[in-house]
């Protein structure tokens, strides 16, 4: 993979860093420096680019921006209880429960099961997203309302099939593994809602295109049956389950659900 990272003057020493830190796990970038990077630069270089500046790592296309932005999360996190999030009540946060959330993506799920209680462990393959995650774990960590929370998060770059193997041959168990692949674009039953598909997930998609080969994850549902008493699986509201196993119980969203199945022997 090749990717431009367009970085500021001030930036240079720590763009450097990461140009080193992405090669390490396959990623070719381009160092470009300039003066500044803003939305009309932004618009007049469309192309799927990192970016670095004061505000930290993020992804750009088509003139957006996207970063996980974990203190941006802050406003939604003080609303958040373990009864007004379907998420929360389905893997039982009050619980304080050990996660593995084995997608982790934006880290935004996850982050929020930590916010309330609950040790995460976030697995991302995909070596820029997880580029983007250390950074949002290293800003926020360095947060006041935050530190507490980051130190119950611990970020593992990898394949969850072999994370989740791993764990099934060491014996080692946690309270739940969430689940959260990726969703073909197409697949929403609702075209409007897809249509304001979050500039977030535009991004995503171009980062992960849909070329008819994309993962959708199936395979991660048994493995995680191996080492969690619950699995909690999040899928858009009206798309077909994972996988054929009928999850045990549902928690309905207005635009997302999340699948429970559960294994008393564990
Ligand atoms: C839909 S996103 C998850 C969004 C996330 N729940 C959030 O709150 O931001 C799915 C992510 O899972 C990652 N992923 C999918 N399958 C994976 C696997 N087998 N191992 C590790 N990461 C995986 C993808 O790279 C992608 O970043």
């Amino acid at each position: 993979m090749h990717l431009t990272l367009w970085a500021t003057h001030e930036q240079q020493p720590h763009a450097l860093d990461c140009q080193t830190q992405f090669l390490q796990r396959g990623v070719e970038t381009t160092l470009q420096i300039v003066d500044k990077i803003n939305p009309k630069f932004l618009r007049q270089h469309p192309e799927l680019a990192l970016v670095l500046d004061h505000k930290g790592l993020h992804l750009a296309a088509a003139g957006m921006q996207m970063q996980p932005d974990w203190i941006g999360q802050l406003a939604r996190l003080k609303r958040a209880s373990h009864k007004n999030e379907l998420i929360a009540r389905a893997c039982q946060t009050e619980q304080q429960p050990t996660i593995i959330d084995a997608t982790a993506g934006l880290g935004h799920d996850g982050l929020l099961l930590a916010w309330l209680g609950a040790r995460v462990t976030l697995i991302e393959r995909h070596p820029v997203l997880f580029a983007l995650l250390q950074d949002a774990h290293l800003a926020a960590s360095q947060h006041a309302e935050l530190a507490d929370t980051m130190q119950r998060i611990q970020l593992v770059h990898g394949e969850a099939r072999d994370y989740l193997t791993q764990c099934q041959q060491s014996g080692s168990r946690v309270d739940v593994v969430y689940l959260d692949p990726m969703f073909p674009k197409g697949g929403h039953k609702d075209q409007k809602k897809q249509a304001l598909v979050k500039k977030e997930m535009q991004i995503l998609h171009q980062l992960l295109p849909d070329n008819g080969t994309m993962d959708l994850g199936e395979y991660l549902l048994p493995l995680a049956q191996h080492i969690a008493g619950r699995v909690i699986v999040k899928r858009p509201r009206h798309a077909p389950t994972l996988t054929a196993a009928i999850p045990q119980h549902q928690w309905l969203g207005d635009a997302c659900r999340f699948d429970g199945y559960f294994q008393s022997r564990l």
